[in-house]
């Protein structure tokens, strides 16, 4: 079942206190890394774990409208966005080692392997002071969910999903502009395939866990922003 658009703002103000991302992964209630935990060599995520800082996954296929919305998200409500495709674009032009396996992959509509982009993530976090992130365009398959809470020992407080129809996603991308490799009517079929069979069930797996947002992302920028910012800001209605 889709969850109806309600408001996070009372959980946003106590997200500090929260303890709830610190169940399982070898974590203990203190936030610690339990002795016997496989990951205890991951100790540079231990900091950011302990921070628990309040994380929402921005989902929905190319073109859905994902960074536009962010950006008036973050700016609105003071998050830090962090786009896992630009931090991916990023790679590409400085010399890592992956830049040339990064462009092939993404020039192909496929899927970046998720070691790689939850290090980025992780990196991205680790040097920023928010304490509120939006995570933009990830995760892509339920494979880049699992490394995420297994990497990071963290998971999202909420999920956004921004529901567009193919072909409005197709014509928003052909006139995206942005001199991006992938914005071709080729890779667009691609990537819409690799969205259906490895993306939709990673919104699916967040509606059953009642996380998910779902935001009809047709019409102008500023009516879907309306109901964003239901979502964020609104006071929750209690009986
Ligand atoms: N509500 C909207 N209606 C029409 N065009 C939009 C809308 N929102 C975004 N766009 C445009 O569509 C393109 C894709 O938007 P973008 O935010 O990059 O989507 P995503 O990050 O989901 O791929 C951009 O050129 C953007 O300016
Ligand atoms: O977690 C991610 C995010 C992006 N990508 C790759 O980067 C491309 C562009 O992603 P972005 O989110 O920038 O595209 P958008 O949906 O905004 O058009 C995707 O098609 C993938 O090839 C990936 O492999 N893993
Ligand atoms: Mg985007």
């Amino acid at each position: 079942m889709w969850r109806r658009v309600s408001s996070l703002s009372p959980f946003l103000s106590s997200s500090k206190s929260s303890s709830l991302a610190l169940a399982g992964n070898g974590w203990n209630a203190c936030g610690s890394l339990a002795m016997d935990s496989p990951f205890s060599q991951v100790d540079y995520a231990s900091s950011l774990a302990q921070k628990n800082p309040f994380i929402t996954f921005v989902l929905g296929g190319p073109g859905s409208g994902k960074g536009t919305q962010c950006e008036k998200i973050a700016e609105t409500f003071g998050f830090t966005h962090l786009s896992a495709g630009d931090l991916l674009r990023k790679e590409i032009i400085s010399n890592s080692e992956e830049q040339n396996t990064i462009l092939d992959i993404i020039k192909d509509g496929k899927i970046v392997p998720s070691e790689v982009t939850v290090k980025l993530i992780l990196k991205a976090m680790e040097s920023s002071h928010s304490d509120k992130f939006l995570i933009d365009g990830f995760p892509r398959t339920e494979e880049n969910r699992v490394a995420f809470e297994r990497i990071i020992g963290l998971e999202p407080k909420a999920v956004l999903f921004f529901d567009c129809p193919e072909k409005e996603m197709v014509q928003r991308v052909l006139n995206r502009n942005q001199g991006r490799l992938d914005d071709n009517i080729d890779t667009v079929k691609k990537r819409l395939k690799v969205f259906k069979t490895l993306s939709l069930p990673v919104v699916e797996y967040y509606s059953k866990k009642g996380k998910l947002h779902k935001i009809n992302a047709v019409g102008d920028e500023d009516e879907i922003f309306e109901q964003v910012r239901a979502v964020f800001g609104a006071p929750e209605v209690t009986n």
